[in-house]
């Protein structure tokens, strides 16, 4: 069937100029201003929100220029003219975007990347391989760019992070060489819907939610770092939608992040959308730090957090406390393992956010889809079922020591309760030996990350091992379904709101609630993963017996704000009709049924 529609219903083709819609006429239902028909594609919504813009497409990635021989007749002296006439148009790009993104950090990033481009050593390589050998001037750009940059990162510190900056301006020059447009996000001046196959997390971490108004991407699925990196920043956003290739620069669309719904030509009713929700943003743009179900029962919400900026932010918001610091967030772009005063900044920058709050930090999570080269060796041939997470740390315990150290430092002498656990525990083995690591440097309130069917299978046991658990759904729903969370193709499978996935979940909650017995604050059951930011799913969680959700803190208000609206047991019953329905679809449609405020909010 084809994901590709009219707004009315019949297969086509998105484009503009060539779009589908001046063949047909304008008879259609879902009429656009200019008297043309609307046409729809779908995909999965990951990122809420209704906006209406022009779409920009993501350049695709230079492909290695092909080692054939330059024709005998191409003189090295006019293939280095090219190169140059390249090379200085390519300078003079990124001078202007440096000028016009002014005196901030990605100004002083495209000023420098400007100076690489016009590097004496870079001219002086091609040059030479032009005059020894037959390559192309593409070629001969290339493999000088990425020569320079090997040496660079041979070098390690600073310079190491400046390779990938190289080889992003020889492929700038391949591509202006080929008249091509340059790999990286697109700079068309105006705010845009950014179109991609699929989007690299630096890529996503980068985007301006003043600018990208909302992303749109052939890959990727609900549990993707993009997809993930996209509610943090708050720009809606649509995934797995194979026909977005299809969708031209230029063509205005209208992007429903909540239904995964994408459409060319918006009609007014689309643009009503867009004003409802920008109303509703606003009501929802603050979190009251606490929030209760309609009876009253309270419910712990905390924030996810990458580093002290979001922190920062998630506090502002109006969270009281961290549900998952993804401690890795801060060295991802490290090639060495940051120094014990580096890494006591950043954990001293995030408790500090959250006086007489709760901070529950997560050991580095290296590995798999979060490579981190000071942790994780060599090439595996099945990474997500090979050595990450807690796993790393029996080959070299070293890393999670030292970081185990700062830690305690960074909470000693504040008010806020650290708490510590660790990714993608399997064994109450393992749990036992991280909560020695943690006895052993000062951290008295351990817990592990239930990620794994079999973490979730023992959780009693791992309950009686250390203080408490939480449960990374993203993971979970991964290796539950056997499906990797970030195959496009695959989302179907990858979808919290899975039976299967479901009752795992209620399986952990209930050992916690055994566990627990007559003590309210003892064993608690967090969800720290992507589900806990779906208002409806964050209900059936929390009629599971789940005792706290952490979210990205701008999923907060909107989370709580469903809470509200439905008792203790309307969840309880919620909750048992999903677990019990037929399939994923059928769980979250039954939740919809069950709370109108998902209409009223825009949901
Ligand atoms: C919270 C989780 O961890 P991450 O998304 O960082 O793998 C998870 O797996 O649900
Ligand atoms: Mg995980």
């Amino acid at each position: 069937m084809s994901d590709l529609r009219y707004a009315d219903g019949g297969a086509a083709h998105v484009g503009s100029p060539a779009g589908p819609a001046e063949g047909d006429g304008p008879d259609g239902t879902g009429a656009s201003g200019d008297g043309q028909r609307s046409v729809a594609l779908s995909g999965v919504g990951v990122s809420p929100g209704h906006v209406i813009g022009p779409v920009a497409r993501m350049a695709p990635p230079i492909a290695e220029p092909d080692a054939a021989p330059r024709p005998g007749t191409a003189e090295a002296a006019t293939e280095h003219a090219r190169f140059t006439a390249a090379r200085d148009a390519v300078a003079a790009e990124l001078t202007r975007r440096a000028e016009a993104a002014g005196d901030g950090t990605a100004g002083e990033v495209l000023g420098a990347l400007a100076m690489m481009a016009t590097d004496p050593t870079l001219d002086g390589d091609v040059a030479t391989a032009l005059a020894d050998t037959q390559d192309s001037v593409e070629r001969a750009t290339w493999l000088a760019a990425g020569r320079i940059a090997d040496q660079l990162a041979g070098l390690g510190g600073y310079l190491a992070e400046r390779a990938g900056d190289v080889r992003d301006v020889g492929n700038r020059i391949v591509a202006e060489l080929r008249g091509v447009p340059a790999p990286g996000l697109p700079t068309p001046g105006h705010p845009y819907v950014l179109v991609a196959d699929d989007l690299a997390p630096a890529d996503t971490a980068t985007l301006d939610p003043e600018t990208v108004l909302a992303i749109v991407t052939e890959g990727g699925g609900q549990q993707s770092h993009t997809a993930i990196l996209a509610r943090a920043l708050g720009i809606p956003a649509v995934v797995a939608a194979p026909a977005a290739g299809q969708l031209a620069d230029g063509t205005e669309v209208y992007v429903n992040g909540v239904h995964g719904e994408v459409v060319a030509r918006p009609d007014a009713g689309h643009r009503d959308r867009v004003a409802a929700w920008s109303l509703v943003s606003r009501r929802l743009a603050r979190f009251s730090g606490a929030a209760t179900l309609a009876d009253g029962r309270p419910v712990t919400l905390l924030a996810n957090v990458g580093g002290p900026e979001d922190a920062a932010a998630a506090a502002r918001l109006g969270a009281r406390g961290v549900g998952l610091f993804r401690t890795e967030f801060c060295f991802l772009g490290n090639t060495e393992e940051p120094t014990f005063d580096e890494q006591l900044r950043a954990y001293r920058e995030v408790l500090a956010q959250f006086p007489g709050g709760t901070a529950v930090v997560r050991t580095l999570d290296a590995g798999s889809d979060k490579p981190l080269p000071f942790v994780t060796t060599g090439r595996e041939a099945n990474p997500a079922l090979g050595v990450r997470g807690f796993r790393t740390a029996e080959r070299d315990p070293g890393v999670l020591r030292r970081q185990l150290h700062a830690l305690a430092a960074a909470a000693a002498g504040t008010d806020t309760q650290l708490k510590v656990m660790a990714p993608m525990v399997t064994t109450v083995a393992e749990a036992a030996g991280f909560r020695e690591l943690c006895a052993e440097a000062g951290i008295t309130t351990s817990g592990v990350m239930i990620e794994v069917p079999a973490a979730a299978l023992d959780a009693e046991a791992l309950l009686r091992t250390v203080d408490f658990v939480s449960i990374g759904t993203n993971d979970l729903t991964q290796y539950t379904m056997a499906a990797d969370r970030e195959h496009g193709a695959l989302s179907a499978f990858h979808d919290p709101w899975q039976p299967a996935v479901l009752r795992l979940v209620r399986h952990v909650a209930e050992a916690g609630g055994t566990v627990r017995g007559d003590d309210p604050t003892g064993a608690g059951v967090g969800v720290c993963g992507e589900a806990a930011a779906d208002p409806a799913l964050a209900v059936v969680l929390v009629g599971l017996g789940v005792t706290s959700l952490s979210m990205t803190a701008r999923a907060l208000p909107t989370v709580a704000a469903v809470l509200a609206s439905v008792t203790e047991a309307e969840a309880a019953r919620l909750a048992r009709a999903c677990v019990g329905a037929p399939d994923a679809q059928t769980a979250r449609a039954t939740a919809r049924d069950a709370l109108p405020v998902l209409t009223e909010l825009g949901l």
